[in-house]
């Protein structure tokens, strides 16, 4: 509990006089005020974080992490739960679609086994095992409390420890059967939407399976009864070793005053306990895309940002942070390059703010 309270206690906001700086260059760039939208909001938001107005994102990785799910006994994901591990060895491999699309981006892949229910040798493979695998929620808690804290330690700890490296931007993912269904829960008791709301068919379900799924989430929630003012409740009770490994990663991040960019469906939950543990952190957070899964606008309203990309993915893994990666080194780009008014010799003040 000690890395978590100091981590949550050592949260600061960001550097509003950076942003102010960061948005006045900005708006004095050759381009109608506001026109290059979302890329302009990251390079302004980025500069809050480092304090400076110009930031060069060069060392980055995303951090996966991998866990599997007592609740897929209830037939709530359409692949067998050995998946999980199969999957997390592919990730140091490069089979999987977040290390191809890292691989492109010039980034890396931090592999993080926090809860597979096997042993995994592999020496890429950051062994941090909280358990071995999840309870199955739809009986009972997930997990106690303490193994909650220590998970969410977990990802604190793996995420400075990057930082420390030399790392300028981390990503977040994850790998484990089940997890759309333990992140629709989260959402439902944080946001009060009905599960039918909150589920989607995940990697994929037969309209009979996708109805029982939603069964299972209210059946964990009425059995658990989980507090939305609890966050480390709610992950303990409905969660899983994943989210709180990705919730420990963004605390990190927003502890040390570091960037951090959200995948998607599962990413986003994770992303939504970190804030409601501390609401600065969202300061300190790049939602990349728009996942398919239904629930992902739901829990973008919930956090209250707005993605970066619609490209209908629905993988995981956190495939849509290399992707922002790429997004977020144009938008700095742009604040270095782009000719202000007075190099293209324009008058600025005959512009109409539009926004
Ligand atoms: C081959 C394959 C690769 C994946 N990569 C990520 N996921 C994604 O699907 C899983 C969640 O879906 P559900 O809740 O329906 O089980 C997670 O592992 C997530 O990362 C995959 C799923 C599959 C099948
Ligand atoms: O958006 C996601 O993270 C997602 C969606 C479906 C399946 N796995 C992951």
């Amino acid at each position: 509990m000690k890395l978590l309270k100091e981590t949550l206690e050592a949260i600061k906001p960001v550097d509003e006089e950076a942003k102010k700086k960061a948005k006045e260059r900005m708006d004095n760039l050759t381009k109608p005020i506001g026109s290059l939208g979302i890329l302009e909001e990251i390079a302004i938001k980025m500069a809050g974080i480092t304090g400076k107005v110009h930031n060069k994102m060069e060392k980055r990785s995303t951090v996966v992490m991998c866990a599997d799910n007592g609740v897929v006994e209830e037939g709530v994901s359409a692949c067998p739960q050995w998946f999980t591990k199969i999957l997390t060895e592919n990730l140091t491999k490069g089979y999987t679609g977040v290390s191809v699309l890292s691989e492109f981006t010039n980034s890396d892949v931090t592999t993080v086994d926090i809860g597979v229910n096997t042993d995994i040798d592999n020496p890429k493979v950051l062994n941090k095992k909280v358990a071995y695998g999840t309870k199955n929620m739809a009986k009972g808690p997930s997990m106690t409390r303490e193994e909650a804290i220590k998970a969410i330690e977990v990802g604190i700890e793996v995420a400075d420890k990057l930082y420390s490296e030399g790392y300028d931007i981390l990503g977040t993912g994850e790998m484990g059967i089940g997890n759309t269904t333990t992140s629709a829960a989260v959402l439902s008791v944080f946001s009060g939407l009905s599960p039918d709301i909150s589920c989607g068919k995940g990697s994929g379900l037969t309209d009979e399976q996708y109805e029982e799924k939603k069964n299972t989430v209210k059946k964990a929630i009425e059995i658990n009864k989980p507090d939305k003012n609890d966050p480390l409740d709610v992950i303990s009770k409905v969660g899983g070793f994943d989210i709180a490994g990705m919730c420990g990663c963004f605390l990190s991040a927003a502890k040390n005053r570091k960037p951090i960019v959200i995948d998607g469906f599962i990413s986003s939950a994770a992303a939504l306990c970190a804030v409601r543990f501390n609401p600065l952190v969202k300061d300190y957070l790049f939602p990349s895309h728009l996942s398919k899964e239904p629930g992902a606008m739901y829990m973008m309203e919930e956090i209250d940002l707005k993605p970066m990309l619609n490209l209908e993915m629905r993988l995981g893994e956190g495939s849509g942070c290399p992707l922002a990666f790429q997004v977020i080194d144009s938008a700095l780009y742009i604040m270095d390059n782009l000719a202000t008014f007075e190099q293209s010799t324009l008058d600025r003040d005959k512009l109409i703010d539009i926004r």
